[in-house]
């Protein structure tokens, strides 16, 4: 059976990033579509599926959030064609994201909860020199909808407190790839 496994957790616990590193084994990752601008840096197809309002509206989702004056969320049809093509996949979701996934595939969903506390997210944000203000009202929101609590719900727990490649590492053995290769170089 072809398995989506969905990592969920708060904000900056780190699910883009580890998605990203498993990208390079490659275990494809299910690329949300929005309406915002891409940022200096960003790809098209790999940070975010960039298109017009136009276009979302009449995309079909399967979750969507409006955040900041823009739209976000997952197609349907790419779920589905990656799901059919892949014995392993890999998506980043809210706790909405994951019950919608699971109405539509039911079983061929896992979960995986990147553990992270607050601390650690701040250092990186600041160590980063990242907006602090902006990741501190995310924190906020992303405690008050229960986003630190979906440990509870998920199939899996994965702490991604130390080093990255470590809780990489832990992904792919819950999804028994522990003797893949890397098939593209780290990014830079
Ligand atoms: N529900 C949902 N949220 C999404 C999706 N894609 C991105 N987001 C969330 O939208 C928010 C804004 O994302 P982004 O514009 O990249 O801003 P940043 O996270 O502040 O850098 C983040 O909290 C993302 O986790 C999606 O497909 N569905
Ligand atoms: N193990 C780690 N060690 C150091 N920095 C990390 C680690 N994991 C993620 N990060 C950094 O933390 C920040 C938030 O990660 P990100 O993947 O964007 O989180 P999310 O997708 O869950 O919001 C990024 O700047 C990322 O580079």
């Amino acid at each position: 059976m072809n398995i989506v496994y969905a990592l969920i957790g708060p904000p900056a616990c780190g699910k883009s990033t580890i998605a990203r590193e498993l990208s390079r084994y490659g275990v494809p990752e299910i690329v949300s579509y929005t309406t915002r601008p891409p940022r200096p840096g960003e790809q098209d197809g790999v940070d975010y599926r960039f298109i017009d309002k136009d276009t979302f509206a009449k995309t079909e989702l399967i979750e969507k959030i409006a955040y900041s004056g823009h739209f976000y969320g997952l197609g349907k049809k790419d779920v589905l064609n990656i799901i059919e093509k892949n014995p392993v996949s890999v998506v980043g979701v809210d706790r909405n994201g994951l019950e919608q996934l699971k109405k539509l595939l039911g079983q061929r969903v896992i979960s995986i909860f990147i553990l992270i506390d607050e601390g650690t997210v701040i250092d990186r944000v600041i160590a980063q020199g990242g907006d602090l203000a902006a990741v501190r009202a995310k924190i906020d929101y992303a405690k008050a909808a229960g986003e630190f609590d979906n440990w509870q719900i998920a199939d899996h727990v994965v702490k991604n407190t130390g080093p990255l490649e470590n809780a990489v590492r832990q992904v792919m053995a819950i999804m028994k790839l522990v003797d893949l290769q890397p098939v593209t170089p780290p990014q830079q």
